[in-house]
This record gives C-alpha cells, structure tokens and sequence, in this order.
C-alpha cells in the first residue's frame, strides 16, 4: 500500500530581483516541477540532491505548511494542506539544524506537552517513552533543560518527541548533521530500529551517503525540482562512476603505492589517497594495502552527494 503518493506535484515562487537601482523583474522559480512517485508503507526512502534541488519544499508540500501550485498529494490518506490537524497525528517531523523541543524546559516537559496535544493515551504515551528512553540513552537527561544538552543529546531528545505519538511517517532533515562518529551511530541504529521492527515509513533528507548507506533500501535523487534518479545506492554510485577514497598513512613516506582495484590519486608525505568504485567494499583494498605496506592509520572517505549527481550528469552527456 503507497502511504505517500505524489502526482505531478509542482510548485513555484514568484520572486523579485533587482536589474537596476530602480527597476525590478518578476522572475517565477519552479522549485518542485513534476514530481511523481509512491512510498510504500514500511520503506525507508533516502530523498537527496544538490542545496536549492526543491527537498524542503517537496518536504514543506508533504507536511501541509506548503500548498502545491498544481498536482495530487496524499499522505497517509488524507490531502496534507487540507487537513492539517489529521494529519499532524499521522506524521513525525525532525529537523536536524532546529529543534522542536522547548528550548527552556526539561525534555520531560517537551514530552508532556507533545501527549497533551496530540492526546496520546497514557498507557501508549508511557510505553512509548519508555521505549525512546531506553533506545536513545536519555535516561539521565529528562530533567534537563533543552539549552543545556548537546547537540547529539538534543537529537536523540527530538528523535523521541517525534515518535511518541505513534506516527506512521516519520520526515527527517539532515538528522546526522554535525554528529560526532559516536552520535551519528546511535542515530542510526534507532531509526533502523523505528523503521525496521515499528514499521514506520521514513523520508531521509540527508548530504551524507553513509545515513543513505546504512538505512535507505531506496534512494531518489532530485535536481531543479525534477527527479533524476530513483533506485538503490549502488544504482546510483553505478550510474554516477562515483568513487570512495582510502586515504592510507603509511610507516614513511613512498612513491605511489599500488594496489589491485585502487589507484592512487594524491600524495603528501606518507599520507596517500587511493580511489576504488563506490559500489564496491573498502575491506578488500585496506586488507591489500595492510599486508603490503606498514600502515599508521587509515580512513575511508564518502563522495559528495555533489560530485555523485554532477559525474552522473557528465555519464549520461556522454552515453
Ligand atoms: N519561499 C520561497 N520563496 C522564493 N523562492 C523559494 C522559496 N522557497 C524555496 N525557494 C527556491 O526554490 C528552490 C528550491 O529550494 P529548496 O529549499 O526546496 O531546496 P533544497 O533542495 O531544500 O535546498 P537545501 O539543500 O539548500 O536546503 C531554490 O531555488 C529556492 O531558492
């Protein structure tokens, strides 16, 4: 069953830029112009392209602050923009660079306020808490105030307001973003967790591959409000020739190292980059490495969701 359906979605803003000290141009912006798909119930959907692509007015559209300008759109059975009070009990919402959380108040009371409005039933409302608690690691955190946790507390703290109504789509928005390895971790494996055993339909915007990586079975890509791409990662690394970097610093300084299935593309001392294709696992290339060469330290290196979507383009010029 599609729990969101878009069909021929568009939306545009007018907007007014100066051509002279005196003189104005209407200019009209096609932010989102012909979107079609469907999410299914259940799916975990990665929802990336480059900044200005038309995701947080797609996002906007799906939530109801934003009406179309023309095109069908239903979630969870109802028309977001129409009935906006229905469906805020159907959907989560988490912005990862604003917080819905009462920025004054201990998270407990951002909790009590969300049961409130959304007249959660106690038994549901306790469950859920307790779950998120526990999941989250926010047990020693209720009785603080938002303004005092850090960033990541405060993530795992807006994961959970988002979720104690039950929601049956959960939008996220960057939710990684400025994370520490650790925090980024956690994150991750709670909304696996929400999508995987709760069954909760999510929509990832997000510049970082390896959230797509480790939680979308199926990425869209969205360019000038048109989309271009709609498959799993691997599809897209496969279209776009995208590569990853292993960068690699060795015992002592070297020419170019080589190494089947990699190719060295920068040296700076001991440090080395080598490419490999993004589809591919990095294990094989880092063993290769290790049992040639005396290693200090290794990393791996995502591409840009930027460089993915240009060397796509540059592929499909060519073929
Ligand atoms: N309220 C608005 N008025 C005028 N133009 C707008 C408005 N909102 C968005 N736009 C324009 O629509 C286009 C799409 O913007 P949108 O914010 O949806 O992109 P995005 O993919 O979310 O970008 P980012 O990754 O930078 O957040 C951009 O050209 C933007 O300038």
């Amino acid at each position: 069953m599609a729990l969101i359906e878009l069909e021929d979605v568009r939306r545009s803003f007018t907007v007014r830029t100066r051509t002279g000290r005196l003189r104005r141009e209407k200019r009209e912006v096609h932010a989102v112009d012909g979107l079609t798909f469907d999410i299914e119930a259940g799916a975990c959907v990665g929802y990336i392209g480059p900044n200005g692509a038309g995701k947080s007015t797609t996002i906007k559209m799906l939530t109801g602050i934003l009406v179309p300008s023309s095109g069908q759109l239903r979630v969870a059975g109802v028309d977001p923009a129409r009935e906006r009070t229905a469906l805020a009990r159907r959907i989560g919402v988490v912005f990862g660079q604003r917080t819905t959380l009462w920025w004054d108040l201990p998270l407990r009371d951002s909790y009590e306020l969300a049961r409130r409005i959304y007249r959660i039933p106690d038994a549901r409302y306790r469950a859920n808490l307790d779950r998120c608690v526990e999941l989250l690691e926010l047990g020693g955190l209720l009785d603080t105030p938002v303004r005092q946790l850090s960033l990541g507390q405060r993530m795992r703290g807006d994961l959970a307001a988002a979720l104690l109504h039950d929601p049956q789509v959960l939008y996220l928005d960057e939710p990684t973003i400025g994370l520490d390895v650790v925090s980024k971790g956690r994150v991750r494996e709670f909304l696996r967790q929400v999508n995987r055993e709760q069954g909760t339909t999510v929509l990832l915007t997000t510049h970082d591959l390896v959230d797509i990586e480790q939680l979308c079975d199926r990425v869209m890509v969205i360019d000038h409000g048109r989309l271009v791409h709609d498959g799993d990662l691997a599809g897209l690394h496969a279209v776009g020739m995208s590569e990853r970097t292993l960068v690699v610093d060795l015992a002592e300084a070297r020419p170019p190292i080589e190494v089947a299935g990699a190719r060295v593309v920068k040296v700076d001392g001991p440090r080395q980059w080598l490419a490999f294709p993004a589809q591919q696992s990095a294990a094989p290339v880092v063993a290769a490495v290790a049992e040639r060469y005396p290693l200090v330290d290794l990393s791996v290196r995502e591409p840009a969701i930027e460089d993915v979507i240009a060397k796509m383009y540059a592929r499909v010029a060519i073929g």
